[in-house]
C-alpha cells in the first residue's frame, strides 16, 4: 500500500469521503433531479410563450398543461435540492467529526520529537480552524461540483436543441471565465496557506502570552505583549486584504458571465427571430438557460475559494495524520502477558545517555536492577541526572538498545504505551487538568478492578482531610493546570492519582519536594505500608526520605558513585554519610 504521506489530498480525502458513499450516492441522484427538472422548466415557459402569442382560445389546453408542467417541476424541485442539500452537508459535518477524532487520536500516539517540532497553539488551531476548510470541501464543495457538473452539461444540451450556434456563441463566454477563475485560484490557494500559517502562529502566541499572562503583568510590559499581538494580526489582515482584492476582480468576471451570454441571446437570436429561425418563446428559453448556467457560474467562484480554503486546511490537517507511528507502537502485549509484565523486574546495563544538543553524556555506565516487591531510591545533587535516569527507564527518552531490559527482554522493543501502563512515573510539577479533584483522580481509571474509592486514594495521599474543606469537596474544581492549588496540594493529588489504581513500578521523582516534614513522613509511611505497586522508585535529594528503601543509588555528574543500603551507605559512602548529617542538622533540607 502506498505510504499515507505519498497520498494525493483527492486520494486522502476518498477515503473519508468513501465512509458515506450511500449519502453521497443517493445525494447525486438528488442532484440530477434536481437539475434535469430545472432544465426541464424553461422548455414549458418558452412553449407557454409561444402559445400565448398564438390563438388563445385554440391554445387554451395546451397552455394550462404546459403552466401545471412548470408549476409541479418547480415544487418538485424544492423537494429534491432541499433533500440533496442534507445529503450532501452531514457527511461534511460527519467527517469533520472523523478527522478530528482521528487526529486527536494520532497526536496521543506521538512522542516527544513531534512536540518539539510543533507548537501546541499551532496544533489546536489546525485541530479547530483548519478543520473547517475540510468539513466545507466534503459537504458544499461536493455538493457544487456535482451541481456544476450536470447543470453546465444538461443545459448546453437543451440550448443546443433550441440553436446550435447561439450555444457555441454562449460558450465563448463560459470558457474564458473559467480561464481566469483557474488562474485565480491557483493564487488564492498560495495566499489562503499563507494566511493558515499566520492564524497558526497567532495562535501558538497567544497562548504562550496568556500562559505567562501574570509574569507581563509583574514586569508591566502589557504594551509590548499588545504590540507582538498586534503585529501578528496586522500580518493576517494584511493577507485577507490581498484574498479580498483577488475575489473583488474575479467574482464580477465571473458574476457576469451570464449577463454577457444574454446579451448575445438578444441581439444574436433577435436576428435569428427577424429571420424567422428562432420563436419568442425559444429566444425566452434560452434567455432562462443563461440564468440556468449563471447560478452554477456565481456559485463557481465562492466554490473555487471554499475548493482551495479545504485543500490547504486538508494539507495543515495531514501534518497530524500522516505522522508516522513507530510500528512497535501499534504491537501491544496481551493481557495475559501485561500481568506477567515486571515478574523478573529491570535490569539496567552499562546505560548512557546524551541529550542531542549536547556533547558530553548526561548518563554515564549506569548499571543495577530493581527485583520485584523492591523499593529502590535514588540520591543525588541537582543536576546530577537523576530525572534523565527516569526518563530513561520510562523511555521518555529515546535509549540505545541493549541497555535496559525488563523480565530479560530489550525495553526498546516494547511499546511505549504497553511500557507506560506498567511504569507509572509522578514528578515534582505533576499535570492537573482544569476539572474536579475527583476527576483529576480517577483520571480514566474509576473502570479499574482494582481501583480504590476515592476516599482512600486522598486519605493515602494525606489530602482527605483538605478536599473536606474545599467549597464543593471532591467535585471543586482545580482550575487551569490545578492553579487554584497550592505546590504541595497539586504533589498530593497527584500521588493520590498514582495510588488510586495499580501499578508495576512506581517513580516518585521529587515528589515530595513542596510538602513539610511532617507530611513527608506520612506520605513514606502510605508509600512503603500500602505499596499500589510491585516495585517502587523514589528519587529525591533528601537522604531522610530514603532512609527505609531496600537499596539507594548514589548519582553525581550522571555516574553512580555508592549503592547499598542506608546503614550500608552511611559506612561506604562518606558524600551519603555527609549528606545525611547536614540534612538532619539543617531538618530535613536538601542537600547543600
Ligand atoms: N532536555 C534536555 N536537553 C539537554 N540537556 C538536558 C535536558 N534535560 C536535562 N539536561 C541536562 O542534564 C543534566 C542532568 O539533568 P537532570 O534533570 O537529569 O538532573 P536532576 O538530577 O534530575 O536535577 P534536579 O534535581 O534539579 O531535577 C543537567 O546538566 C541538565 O542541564
Amino acid at each position: 500500500m502506498k505510504p499515507a504521506s505519498k497520498q494525493s489530498n483527492a486520494r486522502f480525502l476518498l477515503t473519508y469521503l468513501l465512509h458515506h458513499k450511500k449519502s453521497y450516492g443517493l445525494g447525486i441522484v438528488f442532484i440530477f433531479l434536481t437539475n434535469w427538472l430545472a432544465v426541464n422548466i424553461p422548455i414549458h415557459i418558452g412553449l407557454s410563450i409561444d402559445l400565448l402569442t398564438g390563438e388563445l382560445e385554440k391554445n387554451q389546453d395546451a397552455l394550462i398543461y404546459n403552466v401545471s408542467m412548470v408549476v409541479v417541476f418547480a415544487v418538485v424541485m424544492i423537494v429534491t435540492r432541499t433533500v440533496s442539500r442534507i445529503l450532501f452537508f452531514n457527511p461534511g459535518r460527519a467527517i469533520e467529526r472523523e478527522l478530528k477524532n482521528d487526529a486527536f487520536s494520532k497526536l496521543t500516539q506521538l512522542q516527544k520529537e513531534f512536540y518539539d517540532q510543533h507548537e501546541t497553539g499551532k496544533l489546536i488551531s489546525i485541530v479547530n480552524n483548519d478543520i473547517n476548510g475540510v468539513r466545507a470541501l466534503a459537504g458544499i464543495v461536493m455538493l457544487q461540483i456535482f451541481n456544476i457538473g450536470f447543470a453546465l452539461s444538461l443545459t448546453p444540451v437543451k440550448m443546443w436543441e433550441i440553436s446550435p450556434s447561439l450555444t457555441l456563441y454562449c460558450i465563448i463566454p463560459v470558457v474564458v471565465t473559467f480561464f481566469i477563475a483557474h488562474r485565480a485560484i491557483a493564487h488564492m490557494r498560495a495566499m489562503t496557506k499563507k494566511r493558515m500559517e499566520e492564524l497558526q502562529t497567532l495562535s501558538s502566541h497567544t497562548i504562550g502570552m496568556l500562559s505567562g499572562i501574570e509574569e507581563i503583568k509583574s514586569y508591566q510590559v502589557q504594551p509590548w505583549a499588545i504590540a507582538e499581538f498586534a503585529e501578528h494580526n496586522q500580518a493576517i489582515l494584511k493577507r485577507s486584504l490581498i484574498l479580498a482584492r483577488i475575489r473583488t476582480i474575479v467574482l464580477p468576471i465571473i458574476t457576469y458571465t451570464d449577463r454577457i451570454m444574454k446579451v448575445l441571446i438578444l441581439s444574436v437570436g433577435g436576428f435569428y427571430l427577424i429571420n424567422q429561425d428562432l420563436t419568442i418563446g425559444e429566444i425566452t428559453a434560452l434567455l432562462s438557460y443563461a440564468t440556468l448556467l449563471a447560478i452554477p457560474f456565481i456559485s463557481l467562484g465562492m466554490i473555487f475559494s471554499a475548493y482551495q480554503t479545504g485543500m490547504v486546511s486538508l494539507e495543515s490537517m495531514r501534518k497530524i495524520l500522516d505522522q508516522p507511528v513507530d510500528q512497535q507502537e501499534s504491537e501491544h502485549l496481551s493481557e495475559a502477558e501485561q500481568q506477567q509484565l515486571f515478574s523478573a523486574g529491570i535490569q539496567v546495563n552499562h546505560l548512557s545517555y546524551t541529550y542531542p544538543e549536547n556533547d558530553q553524556p548526561t548518563l554515564k555506565d549506569i548499571s543495577f536492577d530493581i527485583i520485584p516487591g523492591q523499593t529502590l531510591g535514588i540520591l543525588g545533587k541537582v543536576g546530577s541526572g537523576k530525572s534523565t535516569l527516569v526518563n530513561c527507564l520510562n523511555r521518555y527518552l529515546d535509549i540505545d538498545s541493549g541497555q535496559i531490559y525488563i523480565d530479560g527482554n530489550d525495553v526498546t522493543r516494547l511499546s511505549k504505551q504497553d511500557l507506560r501502563s506498567a511504569v507509572r512515573t509522578i514528578t515534582q510539577e505533576p499535570f492537573l487538568f482544569s476539572d474536579s479533584v475527583a476527576n483529576n483522580i480517577s483520571f480514566g481509571g474509576s473502570d479499574h478492578p482494582d481501583a480504590l474509592s476515592l476516599e482512600t486514594a486522598l486519605t493515602q495521599g494525606d489530602m482527605y482531610k483538605e478536599v473536606q474543606q474545599f467549597p464543593e469537596r471532591e467535585n471543586t474544581l482545580v482550575g487551569e493546570k490545578g492553579i487554584l492549588l497550592s505546590g504541595g496540594q497539586k504533589q498530593r493529588l497527584s500521588l493520590s492519582r498514582a495510588m488510586y489504581t495499580p501499578s508495576k513500578l512506581m517513580v516518585l521523582d521529587n515528589v515530595l519536594s513542596a510538602v513539610d516534614n511532617k507530611t513527608e513522613r506520612y506520605l513514606l509511611d502510605q508509600i512503603f505500608n500500602k505499596l499500589r505497586s510491585d516495585c517502587t522508585l523514589i528519587v529525591s535529594h533528601r537522604a531522610s526520605v530514603l532512609e527505609k528503601v531496600d537499596q539507594i543509588l548514589v548519582l553525581e555528574g550522571g555516574e553512580i558513585i555508592a549503592k547499598g543500603s542506608h546503614q550500608q551507605l552511611m559506612q561506604s559512602s562518606a558524600f551519603y554519610r555527609e549528606t545525611w548529617e547536614l540534612q538532619q542538622e539543617s531538618n530535613g533540607g536538601n542537600i547543600p
